[in-house]
């Protein structure tokens, strides 16, 4: 994919998580896979609800900016991390909703969806009848630290659905392209905010 098609539907999508209220203040960060080793990839500190494709640089496959001086999101290394493990992704994006946050915190290491229609959006079947278990990890401000905790995760779960939460902070969900990481997010989002109502009106 060239940079300016990269660029433009980064910008698309990170105002559309505006929109749904899921990248307050400066949260979140997305990417595309240039191919030949590069990544698209949204600057740091910039606001999803105002993103243009200017808010848009480049990366190698190991983080490092392609842009003399210009600074990538702070997150990089975990998109770089997920590109590195799985070679079909193609698109990533993150963002801090309520729902993330509040279950994120509440979680053990993982959170199971099941028998929500939306389970269709993530790979394991065209059936609902199925159960995704969403891992959670500690938030850590030591991105590299966090990729090698991810790592090891992957590493014993070679089969985990392509997102996952970070405590108090938000997800990270992936696809082969935006539209389809875009429409994992959006399931994922909606499951999430199902399971949060369950639990508020079961008590
Ligand atoms: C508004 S604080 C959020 C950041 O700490 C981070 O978690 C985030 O999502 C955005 O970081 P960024 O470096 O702009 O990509
Ligand atoms: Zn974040």
């Amino acid at each position: 994919m060239k940079f300016d098609d990269a660029a433009a539907a980064i910008a698309a999508a990170g105002r559309r998580m505006d929109t749904l209220g899921w990248v307050p203040a400066t949260a979140g960060n997305l990417s595309v896979r240039e191919g030949s080793g590069r990544i698209a990839i949204t600057r740091s500190g910039c606001h999803k609800g105002a993103l243009s494709p200017s808010g848009v640089m480049r990366v190698d496959a190991e983080g490092a900016s392609l842009e003399p001086g210009a600074r990538p999101s702070y997150e990089t290394l975990l998109h770089c991390g997920i590109y590195r493990r799985f070679p079909d992704a193609g698109a990533v994006v993150h963002g801090h909703s309520v729902a993330n946050t509040v279950l994120s915190r509440r979680a053990g290491a993982e959170i199971r969806l099941a028998g929500y229609e939306l389970l269709k959006a993530f790979p394991g079947g065209p059936t609902h009848e199925t159960e995704v278990a969403v891992p959670v990890l500690d938030n850590d401000q030591d991105i590299p630290r966090l990729q090698r905790a991810l790592d090891a995760l992957w590493d014993r779960t070679p089969e985990a659905p392509p997102g996952y939460l970070i405590r108090g902070h938000g997800v990270y969900v992936w696809g082969a392209d935006m539209p389809q990481a875009m429409a994992r997010l959006e399931a994922l989002e909606f499951m999430l905010l199902c399971h949060l109502e369950e639990g508020r009106t079961a008590r």
